[in-house]
């Protein structure tokens, strides 16, 4: 099933500060179609292992199109079809014959509204660790102890385990969905505006996070906010009309970018 001969060319070849860098993930001439739209068109993008990423771009310029790409997620929406090569772990995962619930452990993700099921805060993170086929209580409460711990929201409810999901804030929850994904060990975060429906406060909870997340995950993140993909991730993609105009650590390309379009875009003059 894994195909090692298929290696990651042209997607690492984004820049030469990338090419000693281990990437987590990288798509290859991607193009992703909703019926008659070509909403990505052509994406070779690779994503540093342990670095966050962030895909900025107008609205409808394909981030988050891009995004459920890397974890096969478009596919469960009518009339959408993929083209192009997706690695991770050097396998090209847009097969067939890949399994797209394995991809999706390993591959998690947040949406922009934070969706807990109708469920304890305890059952929000084991359900989908008993369903993997784990048992014991003893390793299920660990694994919730430590995915808590690692959501940073583990000492605002140690003592409410059982209580609703729905009865925590939307920054909590928010926390408690990070807590879902990281419970079944993934190795890459894909985050879409995970914070765009929050308060300040739990903005800035989020983007703290992240910040600790990456010792031990590689993340992708949608963000509107360009002054937020400036304080939270370490290279940036910038999308426009389906493609990458410009990809660059994102220092680099907040204060001096390459193309003309990307200043337009970080300056206000469109979008
Ligand atoms: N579920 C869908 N069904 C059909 N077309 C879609 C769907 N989702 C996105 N599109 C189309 O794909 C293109 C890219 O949209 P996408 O939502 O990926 O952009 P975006 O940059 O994430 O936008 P925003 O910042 O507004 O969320 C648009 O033309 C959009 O209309």
């Amino acid at each position: 099933m894994l195909d090692k001969q298929e290696t990651r060319t042209e997607a690492l070849a984004n820049g030469s500060s990338l090419a000693a860098s281990r990437h987590a993930m990288a798509t290859e001439d991607l193009h992703v179609y909703y019926g008659d739209n070509h909403a990505i068109k052509g994406v070779n993008l690779a994503f540093p292992e342990n670095q966050v990423t962030a895909l900025i771009g107008p609205s409808g310029c394909g981030k988050s199109t891009y995004l459920r790409a890397l974890n096969r997620m478009n596919e469960e929406i009518d009339g959408c079809r993929m083209e192009g090569k997706i690695f991770y772990d050097d396998i090209n995962i847009n097969r067939k014959e890949i399994d797209l619930y394995r991809i999706r452990q390993e591959i998690g993700m947040v949406f922009q509204k934070p969706n807990p099921f109708s469920k304890s805060i305890y059952e929000n993170i084991a359900f989908g660790l008993k369903r993997h086929g784990m048992r014991s209580k003893k390793e299920l409460m660990e694994r919730v102890e430590k995915s808590l711990r690692g959501a940073a929201l583990w000492d605002e409810v140690k003592d409410d385990l059982n209580k609703s999901a729905l009865s925590l804030s939307g920054g909590q929850q928010q926390r408690l969905c990070i807590a879902r994904a990281i419970a079944m060990q993934p190795k890459v975060l894909l985050l879409d505006e995970p914070a765009s429906a929050l308060d300040p406060i739990s903005t800035s909870k989020i983007e703290d996070l992240i910040n600790e997340l990456k010792e031990k995950y590689t993340i992708v993140i949608v963000t509107h906010n360009m002054q937020q993909a400036a304080r939270v991730s370490d290279f940036t993609a910038f999308f426009y009309l389906g493609e990458v105009v410009e990809f660059k650590e994102t220092t680099e390309l907040f204060t001096n970018p390459s193309e003309k379009r990307t200043e337009d875009y970080i300056s206000g003059n469109f979008g």
